[in-house]
């Protein structure tokens, strides 16, 4: 299944974020833990790859990482049996989940939607494609994140509140997911970063990114 998969981010639908799918976040923000998950989504124009700066929001005064394990959809689905989901994934990737957390906190307080905090431009940088026959069991990896060298995250997904085979069947039950869709599985914890920081992440031996934050005018 892997073929075009490595060009997922060009190729990209839809991104469907998992929110508070790790109690240290949920905790660490005084949030409650979901009774079921918690889903918002990121436009494909989020995406960037290694090369291309994390462009700070327009009036963002708080850019938070999230270092998480993106799974990549290979096969088209809807209301998918939670025990036919792992069928349906083509891969893996590390991936930051950008979020203006200014622009969040305001739009919880208001109750309006999430979009600007985490759809912006450059929001949603991710690594290589893992083709997923190489990650044997996709719920125990070590996930970090290093902000100018300096530990931020760390992690294990085996602390994700609900696994990828029920995220696969609950997301199908609402949204058809797609061959290049991608499914970011929550953060561990959470830190801010400065317009000139370098974002670096690791995903247990199998993928590092690196990406450099810039302000809202490129420089
Ligand atoms: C509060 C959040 O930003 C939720 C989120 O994205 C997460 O990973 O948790
Ligand atoms: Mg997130």
């Amino acid at each position: 299944m892997s073929g075009n998969f490595v060009k997922f981010a060009e190729l990209g639908r839809k991104i469907v974020g998992v929110g508070r799918n790790y109690r240290d976040h949920a905790a660490e923000l005084g949030s409650a833990i979901p009774e079921v998950p918690l889903l918002f989504m990121k436009p494909a124009t989020s995406y960037i790859t290694e090369g291309t700066p994390i462009k700070i929001p327009k009036g963002c005064t708080s850019l938070h990482h999230e270092i998480e394990l993106g799974v990549v959809i290979g096969q088209k689905g809807t209301d998918i049996p939670e025990g036919n989901a792992m069928n349906h994934v083509a891969g893996y990737v590390l991936a930051l989940d950008m979020t203006a957390r200014d622009f969040q906190n305001v739009a919880k307080q208001k109750g309006t939607p999430w979009d600007l905090a985490k759809g912006f431009d450059t929001g949603c940088p991710v690594g290589k494609f893992i083709p997923k026959a190489s990650i044997s069991d996709p719920h125990n990896l070590e996930l970090w994140c290093k902000v100018n060298g300096a530990l931020k995250q760390k992690g294990n997904t085996k602390d994700m509140i609900f696994k990828i085979p029920y995220l696969i069947s609950y997301i199908s039950q609402y949204f058809t997911l797609e061959p290049y869709d991608m499914i970011l599985t929550g953060t561990c914890r959470c830190k801010w970063v400065s317009k000139g920081d370098v974002i670096q992440g690791g995903l247990a031996n199998l993928a590092e990114i690196k990406f450099k934050v810039v302000g809202a005018g490129g420089s």
